[in-house]
């Protein structure tokens, strides 16, 4: 199957259903992902895929529905009057759809369908409880707030309990891994922000279906379209505060900052009041992004909506796109690379050859100095590192240690390389190794320095002719 390169563009931020619901709508197969889904074992929940409008839009639709709450999990995220407001509305919508999930709502479907809800449950609607993925702090208090669920017990699964659940279903190798990283992404941020070990985040009974149907649904869907890259936008998110398991948070709430930090998601604060990114959605993209960079020129074969379930001024859609590469440089391999750079003006040649040989050492691409002419008459050092992303951090420590730097310019770049291989060709005067790279059908072979250099001391030859004569043996023997 062809692999597939997602962009997934969050100027409405992200959420696990909003994912999913876009990858459904990009042509993830949905029988696939139900069987996926039922292979998990995981009762007390049903699934309605649907179509709906945001702003006029028409998106596809992700919900889930506990049993014995024939409220979808959109509820958990009325916090305010005017998300109630306006979800209400959402519920007008759905009447158009036979399979919606309100038709079989045991309420009155009227604009006062929340307090419905909030009277069964008996306090104020800005009290009730809307975390999904609630480390369970307080046993009392979380058996007041999900007192509709009628699930009759309170189990509480912790990350290892979850990881079975998945490794005993039926799901690709593939999505299990992505949807175990995932899972693992959220219980970290969630262990940082309540100063717990990992293994006592404990995900309380409604938050694990729910978490485990997105998290697990969105692994499904990501195999299912075999989608080898992803390219994640700058994540918008909203501003103020929100209320859930632990009383009113700050937003980005803290899991969203923590896993934000860890992964270093590009985050846009907008003006906007409400919750754009939720743990599960940062979780996500952190687990799943391959790059922050869209190709110079693209094509898009195929575009999915995702729609959120809260409705704000900027319509709550996740939009998702197929696209196919189509820079100048698209007929050779591309990547990205990170640059870092530090202008020095006051570090010995000595620390400065140190630290280059440390660089190296630790899995620099490259690294180089270019003599520059700085402020205040200074002749100085620019100082370059090239490195892959998980490199960053250990290159930066060297710096800081080992050079007189205080600040550090890092940007990630295009790159592209061209396929080689290196061979070892036979001469009368010895081995050497030849790098064979090939663009546009022709080979370009590149005998290695170091052996060269040892064959001319042995040999007593000059270096250009060495060269050029392990070249027209490498010719004679790497021909294909
Ligand atoms: O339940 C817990 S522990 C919880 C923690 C946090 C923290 O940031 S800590 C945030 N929330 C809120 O829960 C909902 C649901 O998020 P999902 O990712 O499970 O969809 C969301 O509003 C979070 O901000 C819950
Ligand atoms: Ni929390």
């Amino acid at each position: 199957m062809k692999k597939s390169k997602l962009y997934l563009e969050c100027y409405s931020g992200i959420s696990g259903d909003m994912t999913v619901a876009a990858l459904l709508d990009l042509g993830a197969d949905q029988k696939v992902l139900m069987d996926g889904l039922k292979s998990l074992n995981v009762d007390g929940y049903r699934v309605v895929i649907s179509r709906k409008t945001r702003n006029s839009i028409e998106v596809c639709d992700f919900d889930v529905i506990l049993e014995g709450n024939e409220h979808s999990h959109s509820h958990e995220h009325h916090l305010d009057n005017n998300e109630n407001h306006v979800n209400n509305h959402e519920h007008t919508l759905s009447h158009h759809h036979n399979h919606d999930h309100i038709h079989e709502h045991p309420h009155d479907h009227n604009h006062d369908h929340e307090y419905n809800h909030e009277h069964e449950h008996d306090h104020d609607h800005h009290t009730h409880d809307h975390a999904h993925a609630d480390l369970h702090v307080d046993h009392a208090t979380l058996r007041h707030n999900h007192n509709t669920l009628h699930l009759g017990h309170h189990e509480h699964r912790n990350l290892h309990d979850i990881n079975e659940i998945i490794e005993h279903s039926s799901i690709t190798p593939h999505a299990k891994e992505i949807a175990k990283r995932i899972f693992r992404i959220v219980a970290e941020a969630e262990a940082k922000a309540h100063g717990k070990p990992i293994e006592e985040v404990h995900f309380h009974e409604v938050g694990a279906i729910d978490s485990i149907v997105d998290i697990v649904a969105t692994a499904i869907c990501l195999d299912n379209l075999n989608i080898t890259e992803v390219i994640v936008s700058e994540l918008y998110e909203g501003t103020g505060q929100i209320r859930c398991q632990h009383g009113i948070l700050p937003i980005p709430v803290p899991a969203v900052v923590n896993i934000s930090s860890a992964y270093q998601l590009p985050l846009h604060i907008t003006s906007m009041k409400g919750e754009l990114i939720t743990p599960t959605g940062a979780a996500i993209v952190a687990a799943i992004r391959t790059s922050n960079t869209l190709p110079q020129s693209f094509k898009v074969m195929k575009i999915g909506l995702g729609g959120g379930k809260r409705e704000y001024e900027v319509p709550s859609i996740l939009r998702a796109m197929l696209i196919e590469d189509t820079s100048t440089m698209s007929t050779v391999p591309t990547d990205t690379v990170w640059v870092l750079e530090a202008n020095i003006d006051d570090c010995s040649g000595e620390a400065l050859s140190f630290a280059m040989e440390l660089l190296l050492e630790r899995g620099a691409k490259d690294v180089y100095y270019t003599p520059i002419y700085m402020k205040k008459n200074r002749p100085a050092y620019l100082m370059g590192v090239l490195c892959a992303e998980d490199k960053i951090a250990a290159m930066e420590d060297i710096l800081f240690t080992h050079t007189t730097t205080i600040g550090i310019r890092r940007t990630e770049v295009m790159r592209s390389t061209l396929s080689r291989e290196s061979h070892t060709v036979s001469t009368p005067y010895g081995q050497c190794t030849v790098k064979v790279c090939s663009y546009n059908g022709h080979q370009y072979l590149y005998p290695e320095f170091e052996d060269i250099k040892s064959l001319c001391i042995a040999s007593d030859m000059d270096y250009q002719s060495m060269y050029r004569m392990v070249q027209s043996y490498a010719e004679q023997q790497l021909e294909d």
